[in-house]
Parts: structure tokens; C-alpha cells; sequence
């Protein structure tokens, strides 16, 4: 089937090189001219696991290709993907502008009948707004569809080609038959489709997202009370992450949730909640908490260096909102690198992947070192803000030796307290106990 995908971000990207893959001949959409060059010069734009050999692969084979013009992405086109931004507007709500901008420039360009598939996280009734957008330039028959996307990033591919589920949302026969030849190979190999109608689709995404975000908040809460109460919350994790009705996944507590969904998700369905009438109280409480959580072991580092960090160097491992991305919107990292420098530490940071990113929004505030070690050698204390593997067995002796104070502030709880004990570092983490070295 001849696809097209219209905006090749992390969305647009993952989506059409995984449909190229399953034999769809793909065309991929976007208004950064920077950006198609590099991909027509045949290198990929983002970084994640296992996707530069599908890109690779797909482009060889001639399913995979990519222009700026939308007229000539959509030729033949059976389906029309918008992997398009919705940024968090002024007041909160997705702003739709990319996606409806789009959907007014297609009507026109539709020659044949085609389904027109929100991809882009959206609120409920944009399907509609959509294929009112469209209808005013239509002169063929189509179908708009809404079939949210639930990958993470990191995992992107697997999460594609795997998914738990895939929610379509639509009420024509039609574009539910495009839809489900689209998906045969996923359900052929397990992967169930649940059709519904557009709205609850849309909903079903904000549900999602806004309920893991919760999920995580609850467990935050938990492993602050543990602070106060003595209680250790890996132990209280295991215990309650084992009852099957609760689950194990996206119960790890840390220096809050970051990305680019969550925090503009659970804000843009407040404020659907909002416009409904409705107040949604425990999106609020989620989100106040997280805000606070993001900050949470700035005290703790400020007391130990007795409420002064002026000329403190203090390594940062780990820039990403979660490893094996590069992706730093809304990377808690960030939070707490303002916060220190506000404090005038001297910050030394290290990432395998998002270096380049930080560079372009912070420039040279801060100091980017090329290895874990190289942050760590002479600071005053380590500081953990995203859980990337290298970080979880790092050369302690060679740690020992470098570091000016063997002291770590730990934002995911990478290490064991025992371990730390027996290495006589000064270790805080996160609802667990301070190691006092
Ligand atoms: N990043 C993620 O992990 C996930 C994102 N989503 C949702 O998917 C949507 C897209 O997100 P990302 O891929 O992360 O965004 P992104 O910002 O990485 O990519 C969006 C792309 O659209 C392009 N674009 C903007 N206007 C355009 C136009 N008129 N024509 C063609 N291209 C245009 C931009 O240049 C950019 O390359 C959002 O609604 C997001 O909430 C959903 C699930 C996962
Ligand atoms: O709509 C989206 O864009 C996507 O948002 C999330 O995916 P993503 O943001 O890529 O990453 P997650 O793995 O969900 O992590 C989000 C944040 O929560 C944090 N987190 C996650 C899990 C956990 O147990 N604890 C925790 O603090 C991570 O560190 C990270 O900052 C969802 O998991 C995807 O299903 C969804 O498609």
C-alpha cells in the first residue's frame, strides 16, 4: 500500500520506516528542508535503538522516501498520516495549528479517495475539526481516522512493531478496512486492533498517558513518605508492583516524569477537563507534585554542602528525560542544572546522546565532558539524572580515586545501599535511606 506520513519526527519517523518495513511503499513529509536533506542524503535524524538498520534497509530496497512538498508526499496515497506537533498552548490546551494547517492545505491536493489518520496526540473532537478542515478544498471522498500512537521513545521500534494494542477510531466502514489491511501483519502476529469510534480514541491516548503519569506520581508520594517514615520504597515498590491488579511497570520513583508527552498530556487533558466543566482534581495534584519532585534532592545537596555552592563542582550524569534518547524536552536534568547554577555550582555534564541538544539550549553555562569519568574527576559530588546503563556499574575504585568527595546524589535510585555503605560513599537517593559514608 502506498502511505504517506506528513511531519518526520520522532512520530513520523519511527511510523514510516516501521510501515516501509512491513512492505508499504512510504513517503515521509516535512517542512524542514535541513532536515528531508539529511534523510534523502540517506542519515537518520534521530536517535534510536534499532532504527538506523530499518531506515537503512528500507531506503535500499526503494520503500522509503521523503520529500518537502506535501502534493508530491500524498500522490497515490491510500492513507495519509499527521504526525504533526501539538505543543501545549498558552492556556494549556494542544495547540492544533500544525495539524489543522495541514488538513486545510489537503483538501485540494486529494485526488482519489483516501484515509486521513491522526497520528498527533489530540483532544477529543479534532478528528472532526479535521475533516471539516479538509472538506472545504475536498473534491474526492475521504475518511479522517484517529489512531493514537503509544510508543516510547528509547524503544520506539519494538514498541512499534509490538505494540500492546492499536486503538483506531473511526465509524466508516471504509477507512476501518484500509485500516485493518494496514495492521494485518501486527495482528497476524498477536497484536489485537480495538476499533471504537474517533472520540473515544482520542480520549483513550490523554487516558493513557495521563494515568502512567499518575501511576509514577502515586509512587513519588510513596517514596517521599518513606523519607519521613523510615521505610524503604524498593522494598514497598516490590510488595505492591507484584499484585498482578497493580503491576510492575512505571512504578519506579526518581526526580518526576519528563518528555514530551507526559507533562503536555496530563496538562492538556486538565484542561479539556477544564473546558468540560469538569475539575479533574488528581491532575492537578499530579502535576503540582511533579513539579516540586523534579528539584527534590536540591535540598538535600544545598544542606550538605551547609547552604553554600558557590564554586562547588558537581558532575551531572545523564541529560535525557530517559536513556537511549536524545530527546531533553522537559529532561528534569534541566531543572535542576538552572537550579544549581542559580546556587553558582560549576556543573560538568555528561550524556552518551543529548550533549548536542543541551548544547543548543544551554551553550556553554555549563561544561560537557566526553566520559562519565571525565565529569567526575575533581568534583565535590556526583549528581544521577537519568538512569542510562553505563551509569549502573561505574569503576567505583576509579570513581574513589578521581573524585574530590565521595559523595552522590542519586535522582533514580541506581544503587544498591549496602553496596554504598561497604564503598563509604555519602549516597542520597530517592525514598530510600542516606548513606552517611
Ligand atoms: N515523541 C513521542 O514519543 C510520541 C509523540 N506522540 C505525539 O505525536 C505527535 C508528534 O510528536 P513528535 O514526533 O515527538 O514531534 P516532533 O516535533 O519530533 O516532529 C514533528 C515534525 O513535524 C514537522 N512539521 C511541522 N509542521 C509541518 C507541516 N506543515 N508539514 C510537514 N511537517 C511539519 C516538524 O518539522 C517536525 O519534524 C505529537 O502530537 C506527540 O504528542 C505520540 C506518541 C509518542
Ligand atoms: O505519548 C507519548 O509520547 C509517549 O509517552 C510515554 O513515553 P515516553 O515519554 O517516551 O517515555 P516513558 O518511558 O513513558 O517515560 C516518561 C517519563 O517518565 C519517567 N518514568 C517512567 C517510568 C517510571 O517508572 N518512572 C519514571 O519516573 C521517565 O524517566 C520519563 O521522564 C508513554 O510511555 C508512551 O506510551 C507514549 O506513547
Amino acid at each position: 500500500m502506498k502511505i504517506a506520513v506528513v511531519g518526520t519526527g520522532y512520530v513520523g519517523l519511527v511510523t514510516g520506516t516501521c510501515f516501509a518495513e512491513t512492505g508499504n511503499t512510504v513517503t515521509c513529509v516535512d517542512i524542514d528542508q535541513a532536515k528531508v536533506d539529511k534523510l534523502k542524503s540517506g542519515r537518520i535524524t534521530i536517535y534510536e535503538p534499532g532504527l538506523e538498520q530499518l531506515f537503512d534497509r528500507n531506503i535500499k530496497q526503494g520503500r522509503l522516501f521523503f520529500t518537502t512538498s506535501l502534493e508530491e508526499g500524498i500522490k497515490d496515497a491510500k492513507i495519509i498520516f499527521l504526525a504533526l506537533p501539538t505543543p501545549p498552548g498558552a492556556d494549556g490546551a494542544a495547540d492544533l495549528k500544525y495539524v489543522l494547517k495541514v488538513a486545510e492545505d489537503l483538501g485540494p491536493l486529494l485526488k482519489d479517495y483516501a484515509v486521513v489518520v491522526d497520528k498527533s496526540t489530540v483532544p477529543v473532537g479534532t478528528a472532526e475539526k479535521v475533516q471539516k478542515k479538509i472538506a472545504v478544498g475536498a473534491k474526492v471522498e475521504f475518511d479522517v481516522v484517529s489512531n493514537p500512537e503509544f510508543l516510547r521513545e528509547g524503544v520506539a521500534v519494538d514498541d512499534f512493531m509490538k505494540p500492546d494494542r492499536v486503538v483506531v477510531g473511526t465509524n466508516s466502514p471504509k477507512a476501518r478496512k484500509v485500516m485493518e489491511a494496514l495492521y494485518a501483519p501486527f495482528v497476524r502476529q498477536g497484536n489485537p486492533i480495538i476499533f471504537m469510534d474517533e472520540r473515544s480514541a482520542e480520549l483513550t491516548k490523554y487516558a493513557a498517558n495521563s494515568f502512567l503519569a499518575t501511576k509514577i506520581t502515586f509512587m513519588n508520594e510513596i517514596a517521599n513518605l518513606c523519607e519521613l517514615l523510615g521505610a524503604d520504597v524498593d522494598s514497598v515498590r516490590k510488595g505492591v508492583g507484584t499484585d498482578s491488579r497493580i503491576g510492575k511497570r512505571f512504578l519506579f520513583p526518581g526526580i518526576g516524569y519528563g518528555g514530551s508527552c507526559f507533562p503536555k498530556d496530563v496538562q492538556a487533558l486538565a484542561k479539556s477537563s477544564e473546558d468540560a466543566n469538569y475539575e479533574f482534581k488528581i491532575l492537578t495534584a499530579v502535576m503540582d507534585v511533579n513539579e516540586s519532585q523534579k528539584t527534590r534532592l536540591i535540598p538535600h545537596i544545598k544542606k550538605y554542602f551547609n547552604g553554600n555552592l558557590k564554586g562547588k563542582t558537581i558532575a551531572i550524569w545523564g541529560l535525557s528525560f530517559k536513556p537511549h534518547t536524545d530527546d531533553i524536552r522537559e529532561a528534569p536534568s534541566l531543572y535542576n542544572i538552572d537550579e544549581l547554577l542559580k546556587e553558582g555550582a560549576i556543573l560538568k555534564v555528561h550524556d552518551p546522546e543529548s550533549m548536542d541538544n543541551v548544547k543548543k539550549v544551554i551553550g556553554d553555562k555549563v561544561q560537557y565532558s566526553h566520559t562519565p569519568y571525565e565529569a567526575a574527576q575533581d568534583a565535590d559530588a556526583i549528581f544521577i539524572a537519568t538512569e542510562w546503563p553505563e551509569f549502573r556499574t561505574p569503576d567505583f575504585d576509579k570513581l574513589s580515586s578521581i573524585l574530590k568527595n565521595k559523595v552522590i546524589f542519586d535522582g533514580r535510585n541506581l544503587y544498591d545501599l549496602n553496596f554504598m555503605k561497604e564503598q563509604g560513599y555519602v549516597y542520597y537517593s530517592i525514598g530510600r535511606e542516606v548513606i552517611h559514608g
